[in-house]
């Protein structure tokens, strides 16, 4: 029987008018004279969808017709932000879009806005797993993301008198008009129970708790549509909605039990971004997602080329981090106790199928789970981890060159204390490559958390250097330097940006000049709108906009600004005679719900600003602010509008940054430290277009090896003294004169993270950005030379080398 083929969809704008009147009437049922501009939005994307789902189907069918082999990204986050102008770019549709919409009255730009960010993610990683998403796409890789639908995303933050208030993220209140509900793609989860042998010694795991693992699709659509890949996020539904049973008991509750247990397994993402939750419900969370997501991998495998050890072949899995890591030990039951396949059958498809990515070397947020907790909840897991664990260290111990200290630091339980399981080591020894996010991050990978595993498999750590996708950070959030540069090198940057170094050419040329910073002016009027609307400031778009955003975290030390912010504010104040470079100091970012020093941090921020923006000695030529509620969204309208970027991480601390490759993109200078990938920013952009400070890894380790007292340090720095008097004794907060005694004695008594020892280094080179800025032709060619020089940095490229390198899905 042949099926009637969907009739295809032109572009023209009179065409999409008309579909997208269409989608208002019958699918929301309403009037155009009605609509309200959510209707209208909903409308739009139903009909941009439309146009995706063509290609998505497309690129579907010729990846079975070349039974290529597929990439499968697994991340508890993806940090996607708004979707419509990534569809309607990729598409190029944005001018038809515009013209459609304008026939209607409706503008696009105005109801982009209203679309809602997907937040479903903490910051770094889950923003690196949505740039990889639209370059596997945009390179041509048939690829799949693995995740959880959280109900609710990353909390909102708002500021309550400088405080961080969280507030629930509800993105889907509105529905989702992107997603496609996949009912038939639905899986059995389970929760502990117990293990039943039968006389053959087959394992059968009889799970307590089972839940339905449930798909939602999200098309991702690559650079000019090349491809489209798919997005698979889990919901948790109960197996019972109901127990009508315990219901006619009476028993209200407990008849809702199951789906009030399935609601809590896909609710809410855990807002820590590097301090383990270490709650149960994460690691329900983690299993949860990795099982659904291996289950729809082996079935599909299997419906496709119907025999299991062919996987490695036709299947690459990609671990984010070791929230998936449970997936080592999932692959193994999954191919013993149902594909019948013995242990060591079993071991090698895992390893050549299975790839980890580490994104921290925090020993804090290295993942590990009290043994009791992981027997009970995966006893059958549990088993299969000592089997792997017991082969490990069998292996190490037969090399005869580990002594028992190198053995214990590779095995899979950390017997220290309470037994706990290592994930990191777990992920480590199941996978047949571990690669680290920048150069200097690997190399200090094989040197710490993995020396020991590094020793026994010297082959498998690997680098490869974090990058962004140019469509959402360059062509998107910045259309005006987007146009310029065209002009010069050509249009093909957006699928080859390392044609932006023809920017180079004019880096001197002022007329390029002149245009290039009427752009950068442009944005920057723009943020200044968006900051008086947001929080009723109003700042001098002519100063230089000086900008900090990323999650809080003491070591990425929006401390260490503050403080010199606070000893900058007290020059101005005694030195008004100097010719003082404008500045408008901007910060934003989340922290951590359960995290003190960072929340402490936002606050002494604001307090700091209500003081310099209040002083009339320092008005015009310092301000002060912090803005609520750090997204994707709003990182693209700050990202463009950058003069100075903010990457000044205790040195060994940031893997790589990503926010910082942003930035200068956009034609910002970078103030930074030489950790994570400022050390290959610097290589690609020179070092005399980087203003580079502080202590290298090395030193920063040294110093901690062999102690070192910053009271010292401090006594020697009358501008880092004073700056610490003045905060530490409550000039910055009257109302409580000792909120900032304990962070202050922090710094005294160990600076951890060298605020001390980095300052006066890192004030210096703030006074010579001064220096720069006061030369502007100066600025502007490095400025220019910045942007020029970041094609390395595109994720296409970290996304080739992982398709070369780990995948093998490129030749
Ligand atoms: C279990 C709690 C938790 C949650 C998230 C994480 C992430 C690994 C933290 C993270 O986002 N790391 C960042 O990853 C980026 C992408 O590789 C890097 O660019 C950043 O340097 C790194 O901090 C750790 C621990």
């Amino acid at each position: 029987m042949n099926l009637p083929s969907p009739t295809p969809k032109s572009s023209d704008p009179a065409r999409l008018a008309a579909d997208i009147v269409d989608r208002l009437t019958y699918r929301i049922g309403k009037d155009a004279t009605v609509a309200t501009p959510d209707d209208w939005l909903t409308a739009a994307v139903l009909v941009v969808r439309d146009r995706v789902v063509e290609r998505w189907m497309e690129s579907t069918r010729e990846t079975y017709r070349r039974e290529g082999k597929r990439v499968y990204y697994l991340s508890m986050e993806f940090l996607i932000g708004r979707l419509m102008r990534d569809a309607v770019t990729n598409l190029e549709l944005v001018g038809e879009m515009q013209e459609a919409l304008g026939e209607l009255g409706v503008e696009l730009d105005l109801i982009r806005e209203l679309e809602p960010d997907a937040a479903l993610g903490n910051g770094g990683l889950g923003r690196l797993a949505a740039c990889f998403m639209e370059s596997m796409a945009s390179v041509d890789i048939p690829a799949y993301g693995y995740g959880i639908r959280y109900q609710n995303g990353m909390f909102r933050q708002e500021l309550s008198d400088g405080w961080q208030v969280e507030l629930p993220e509800t993105w889907l209140e509105h529905g989702n008009p992107w997603e496609f509900e996949r009912r038939e793609s639905r899986y059995e989860i389970g929760f502990g129970g117990h293990i039943e042998r039968d006389d053959a010694d087959n394992c059968t795991w009889k799970p307590a708790e089972r839940f339905w693992a449930e798909a939602f699709d999200t098309p991702i659509v690559g650079w000019k549509a090349k491809r489209v890949n798919t997005l698979r996020l889990w919901r948790a539904e109960p197996i019972d909605p109901l127990e009508l049973e315990a219901f006619n008991r009476g028993d209200h509750m407990g008849a809702l039990q199951d789906s009030m247990k399935a609601e809590a397994l896909s609710r809410v993402l855990y807002p820590a971004d590097a301090t383990p939750a270490g709650q149960a419900l994460r690691l329900r969370q983690e299993f949860f997602f990795s099982s659904a997501s291996l289950q729809d991998i082996l079935r599909r495998h299997m419906a496709q080329f119907g025999r299991i050890t062919s996987l490695p072949e036709k299947a690459a899995i990609q671990l984010n981090d070791t929230h998936p890591a449970v997936s080592v030990a999932e692959l193994m039951r999954l191919l013993i106790d149902v594909h019948n396949l013995d242990f060591d059958t079993a071991w090698d498809i895992t390893k050549r199928t299975i790839a980890y990515t580490n994104h921290t070397l925090l020993p804090e947020a290295l993942e590990s789970w009290p043994v009791p907790l992981f027997e009970q909840l995966l006893p059958r897991h549990m088993q299969l981890i000592y089997k792997i664990n017991a082969r490990v260290l069998r292996e190490a111990r037969a090399t005869g060159t580990f002594d028992d200290a190198q053995v214990a630091g590779m095995s899979l339980i950390d017997e220290h204390g309470e037994r706990r399981v290592r994930m990191g080591n777990l992920a480590f020894v199941g996978a047949h490559s571990i690669n680290g996010v920048s150069g200097l991050h690997t190399e200090l990978m094989k040197e710490t958390v993995f020396k020991d595993l590094h020793k026994l498999y010297p082959l498998r750590i690997n680098n490869k250097t974090n990058g962004i996708t140019p469509r959402r950070w360059l062509m998107q959030c910045n259309p005006g330097l987007y146009n310029l540069s065209r002009e010069v090198t050509g249009d093909s940057i957006m699928s080859d940006l390392d044609a932006m170094k023809a920017l180079d050419t004019v880096a001197e040329d002022a007329a390029f000049q002149e245009r290039f910073a009427a752009i950068k002016r442009a944005n920057k009027d723009r943020l200044a709108g968006v900051i008086e609307k947001r929080i009723g400031l109003k700042v001098d778009p002519s100063a230089m906009f000086d900008i900090q955003i990323k999650r809080i975290h003491e070591y990425k030390r929006q401390l260490m600004n503050i403080v010199e912010t606070v000893a900058l504010y007290d020059q101005i104040r005694s030195h008004p005679e100097r010719a003082w470079a404008p500045r408008v100091k901007l910060f934003a970012g989340k922290a951590a719900s359960s995290y003190h020093n960072a929340k402490l941090i936002i606050k002494l921020a604001n307090d700091v600003a209500r003081v310099v923006n209040a002083d009339p000695a320092t008005r015009d030529v310092l301000k002060v602010a912090f803005l609520p509620n750090y997204n994707v969204s709003l990182a693209e309208v700050m990202v463009p509008a950058a003069d100075l970027s903010e990457q000044i991480s205790t040195a060994g601390m940031e893997a790589s940054g990503t926010g910082n490759m942003k930035f200068a993109l956009n034609g910002a200078l970078t103030i930074g430290t030489l950790d994570g990938a400022n050390v290959e920013m610097r290589e690609h952009i020179g070092a005399e277009n980087i203003i580079i400070f502080g202590l290298t890894a090395a030193e920063v380790a040294e110093k901690r090896a062999n102690g070192y007292s910053p009271e010292e340090v401090i006594a020697a720095s009358p501008e880092l003294s004073q700056a610490l008097k003045a905060i530490e004794s409550g000039v910055f907060s009257p109302e409580d004169r000792n909120r900032y005694a304990d962070l202050v004695a922090g710094l005294r008594m160990s600076d951890w993270f060298m605020v001390a020892a980095d300052f006066d280094s890192y004030a210096a080179a703030q006074r010579d950005v001064d220096g720069i800025w006061a030369e502007q032709p100066r600025w502007q060619a490095m400025a220019i030379r910045n942007a020029a020089r970041m094609g390395y940095f595109s994720s296409d490229r970290t996304i080739r080398q992982y398709g070369r390198e780990i995948w093998n899905v490129i030749n």
